[in-house]
């Protein structure tokens, strides 16, 4: 992230309160998403060669095996000499030859040189490397074409880290760059938190499987869940089950029990995502069936658009999520709420770590915006962000499009063409 790039917690969260009279729920996203810095990491640690733990977060810090470099080694390829050149001697016998892997050639005699290579172990006495570039080939010597006064091209022992450091700390996820230093450091294993266990709770009459609607003229497809799974794993939770339900309180209501519940442990469910039946309608009971299960409410509703009925309930401190079951509202917030609790739940210091809000220019002007907070779908057009025509939260078709949500402060006034918003990957 640039130095200039302000996370989620910047001052757009004070931004973010309703204005008095407002109907929207109270809770600013930035209040909501403060809030799910309140579940900690899941018991559970896993021992994993570095190569298979990409993209986990780190239970207990990478220790480094040893110095490294381990020993002082070239870091050009080219010749080494002592620090003493006899009579300001630009001639050399070449004496012997290091490659990397090699263990470290005798000390250099009197105007002696070693060949060496980028990586090679140099003799105890060498006192520089001239590289290729300044030497000729003389006979069985070599010949310095200036004088050796630049830098010395050696790598120190432990100039990179020293045996003992902390490499990796805790709490960091591993990504492609951070498992060089994790192989590097020597150690076989790392230390991992294990992958949280999420159900999903897919609730609607209406629903049917994908492929199954089409035949039935008043069903419709499940396309929020496949999605959420998706986007679950890709923050590296496991989704350990997916259940439909009917818009039925009980059913609901039982099913968290058996996740989430004291009976619940045979699947053991770290984390629920329910789907659907957050407003008011009348066969919306997600959170009045938490409430029967015995969850406390964490918050229930936020003043953002779309996705206004998300909300968050504990149960026997496990997390529930409820995701409105519009496609983009439900996506949409899924997106903002889901990875950063998932990286709680695997021990990152907040949900907003390793969230990169970046500020990008508007291919196209942009009105007024209302009184919740807008995360709009957006796309990237050559370096400018263009907001989709359509951002209905009920759409299943623009979503497809979208590579960025543009963040909209409450009451934001009308943006011009090249005026920068803050924006998110999705
Ligand atoms: N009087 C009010 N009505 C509504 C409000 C409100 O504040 N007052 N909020 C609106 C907002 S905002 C949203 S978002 C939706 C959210 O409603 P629910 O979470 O209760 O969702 P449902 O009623 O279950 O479904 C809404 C819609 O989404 C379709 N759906 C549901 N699940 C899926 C799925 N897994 N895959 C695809 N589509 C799904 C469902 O068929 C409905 O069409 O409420 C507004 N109403
Ligand atoms: O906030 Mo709702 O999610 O607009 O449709």
């Amino acid at each position: 992230m640039t130095a200039a790039a302000p996370t989620i917690a910047a001052p757009l969260a004070a931004d973010a309160r309703p204005r008095p009279g407002c109907a929207s729920p109270a809770l600013s996203f930035a209040e909501a998403r403060a809030l799910i810095d309140g579940f900690g990491p899941v018991a559970g640690v896993e021992r994993l060669r570095p190569e298979d733990a990409a993209g986990r977060v780190l239970a207990e810090p990478v220790l480094a095996m040893r110095d490294t470099p381990a020993r002082d080694l070239a870091a050009m390829d080219g010749f080494a000499i002592a620090a003493t050149v006899p009579g300001g001697r630009r001639i050399f016998r070449i004496e012997g030859r290091s490659l990397p892997g090699e263990p470290p050639p005798p000390p250099l005699t009197p105007g002696g040189a070693c060949r060496v290579t980028t990586g090679a172990a140099l003799p105890a006495n060498a006192a520089r490397v001239v590289i290729d570039e300044q030497a000729v080939r003389a006979d069985r010597g070599v010949a310095l074409t200036v004088s050796p006064a630049d830098k010395p091209h050696i790598r120190r022992r432990a100039s990179d880290f020293a045996a003992g450091d902390a490499v990796l700390a805790a709490g960091m996820r591993l990504s492609p760059m951070a498992l060089v230093t994790a192989v590097a450091s020597g150690q076989r294993e790392v230390v991992v938190r294990r992958r949280p266990r999420v159900a999903i709770l897919a609730t609607g009459d209406e629903l049917l499987a994908t492929g199954a609607a089409h035949s039935h003229p008043h069903a419709i497809p499940d396309s929020v869940t496949p999605a959420v799974v998706a986007m679950l794993a890709a923050a590296g939770a496991t989704v350990a089950a997916i259940v439909h339900l009917p818009d039925a309180r009980h059913a609901i209501e039982r099913a968290l029990a058996a996740r989430l519940g004291p009976r619940g442990e045979a699947e053991q469910i770290d984390a629920v995502v329910i789907t659907g039946g957050a407003s008011r309608g009348d066969r919306d009971f997600a959170r009045q069936a938490a409430a029967g299960a015995g969850a406390r409410t964490v918050f229930a509703g936020v003043a953002m658009k779309p996705g206004k009925p998300v909300w968050c309930a504990r149960l026997n401190e496990r997390p529930i999520v409820g995701l409105p079951g519009n496609p983009t509202a439900a996506l949409t917030v899924a997106r903002l709420f889901l990875p950063p609790l998932i990286g709680r739940l695997q021990g990152c210091a907040t949900a907003a770590a390793g969230e990169e809000w970046t500020a990008l220019p508007l291919a196209r002007a942009v009105p007024a915006n209302g009184s919740r907070e807008a995360f709009l779908l957006a796309s990237l057009d050559g370096g400018r962000v263009d907001l989709a025509r359509r951002q209905e939260a009920s759409g299943q078709r623009a979503i497809a499009r979208a590579t960025h949500l543009v963040r909209r402060a409450p009451g934001a006034p009308q943006a011009s063409a090249g005026a920068t918003v803050e924006t998110l990957r999705i």
